[in-house]
């Protein structure tokens, strides 16, 4: 037995949902660059559970549903209450979900529909909780969702108390739905493996949220954004990406394990950053991500990845960057639930062997001859 480390190229299921071949990603077949035009994220959402584009009246049907559930239980808000203020979001998010579980009655119901209506339960209050743990830490009361918009617009609106204007809904939507499902990556694989034991789904998000957490994955965007502040203003940056570069340290939200010619989020999200940049009359962040790029593909052949420009994005829109990878979060929900329940509907347990490395054959010693 060889060990292939990271898994890296191993075929781990089949799966309908989105695939990455060549290079272009597809959600159900659809090419990403096609959805990130013309749909919007409750379409993809949809899209992703029912295996096709919903018609109007089913897409009415799911707004509503979503609309019923996105208040949070308020035995959760009372939890968020009392987490230290300076909990890293990620950690809070994880926390809350799991507690959702606590005061959902269906929760451990397996059958089809119960699972499926869990997973638009859990997509409607996941912005919820966000933005309800993000005004609490500052001393503000949460806002209740309201009914009738996206959730993009409903996310920006119970985070501020203020109508969003409309180019920071299309653009966090816009977001969402490249941020959607990506095949195997590392928290949708935790979510399977979680429940191919035939755990709960509230078990399999919870799980998910924590590998998402990571700076290798989710947590890049955040990364990126700690990295545009550490290099301050575009004169710095050539320096601080040598310095990096020559000390063999990554640079985050570059590099990834499938595509090797590029991101093709990355453009998507490229083209948001400097529009918005133009819209809000500030171009820095962008231009010194432009020039990032130059610098990292140029010496190094690395290309940006998705959550390379939605740091430049997510800030231009006035989100704190603690809360990017929650965002992440909100949109990966509709994946993870889509994997989830496709892993139910085929299950078997996900055991893997490990190559063993430790000592050869040994002895019990007694506790007093060691
Ligand atoms: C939504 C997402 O999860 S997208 C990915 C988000 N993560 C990041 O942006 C973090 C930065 N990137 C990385 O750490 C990696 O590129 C990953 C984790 C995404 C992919 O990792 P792997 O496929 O395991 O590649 P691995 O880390 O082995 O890198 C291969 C080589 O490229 C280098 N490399 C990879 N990414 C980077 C980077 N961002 N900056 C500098 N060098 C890098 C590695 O140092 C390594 O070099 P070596 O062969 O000389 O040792
Ligand atoms: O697929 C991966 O390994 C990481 C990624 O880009 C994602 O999850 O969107």
């Amino acid at each position: 037995m060889t060990a292939t480390k990271g898994l890296e190229g191993i075929v781990a299921t089949t799966s309908s949902i989105s695939s990455i071949i060549d290079g272009v990603l597809t959600y159900r077949g659809i090419n990403i660059d096609e959805l990130a035009e013309h749909a919007t994220f409750e379409e993809v959402a949809y899209l992703l559970w029912y295996g096709k584009l919903p018609t109007q009246s089913e897409l009415e049907g799911l707004r509503s549903e979503l609309d019923a559930y996105a208040a949070i239980p308020g035995q959760v808000i009372e939890q968020i209450r009392l987490y230290p203020k300076d909990t890293n979001s990620m950690a809070a998010l994880r926390t809350a979900v799991s507690s959702l579980a606590l005061y959902d009655d269906a929760a451990n119901d397996m059958s089809v529909e119960a699972n499926l209506k869990k997973a638009i339960k859990l997509q409607a209050q996941l912005s919820t909780i966000i933005a309800a743990f993000a005004r609490i830490r500052e001393g503000q009361e949460p806002i209740a969702p309201k009914a009738g918009v996206s959730i993009a617009h409903n996310f920006l609106y119970m985070l501020t108390g203020e109508e969003p204007d409309e180019i920071a809904v299309k653009a966090l939507d816009q977001a969402l739905v490249l941020h959607a499902d990506h095949e195997l990556n590392a928290s949708t694989f935790a979510a399977r493996v979680t429940v191919a034991t035939l755990s709960d789904i509230y078990s399999g998000v919870t799980s998910a949220i924590g590998a998402l957490k990571g700076p290798l994955h989710g947590g890049a965007n955040e990364a990126v954004m700690v990295m545009l502040e550490e290099i301050g203003s575009f004169e710095n940056v050539e320096s601080y990406i040598n310095d990096k570069l020559n000390n063999k340290e990554k640079i985050m939200g570059f590099g990834h394990r499938v595509y090797k010619n590029g991101d093709p989020r990355a453009k998507h999200l490229q083209k948001m950053s400097r529009e918005l940049g133009k819209l809000t009359g500030n171009m820095e962040l962008y231009e010194m991500s432009v020039k990032i790029e130059e610098l990292v593909t140029g010496q190094k052949g690395l290309k940006p990845n998705v959550d390379f420009y939605s740091a430049s994005v997510y800030t231009t829109l006035k989100i704190p960057r603690d809360l990017f990878t929650p965002i992440f979060a909100i949109s990966r929900l509709s994946g993870w639930t889509a994997h989830i329940l496709e892993q139910y509907e085929n299950n078997r347990l996900i055991r893997p062997r490990a190559e063993y490395t430790g000592p050869a054959s040994q002895s019990y010693v007694p506790i007093n001859e060691r």
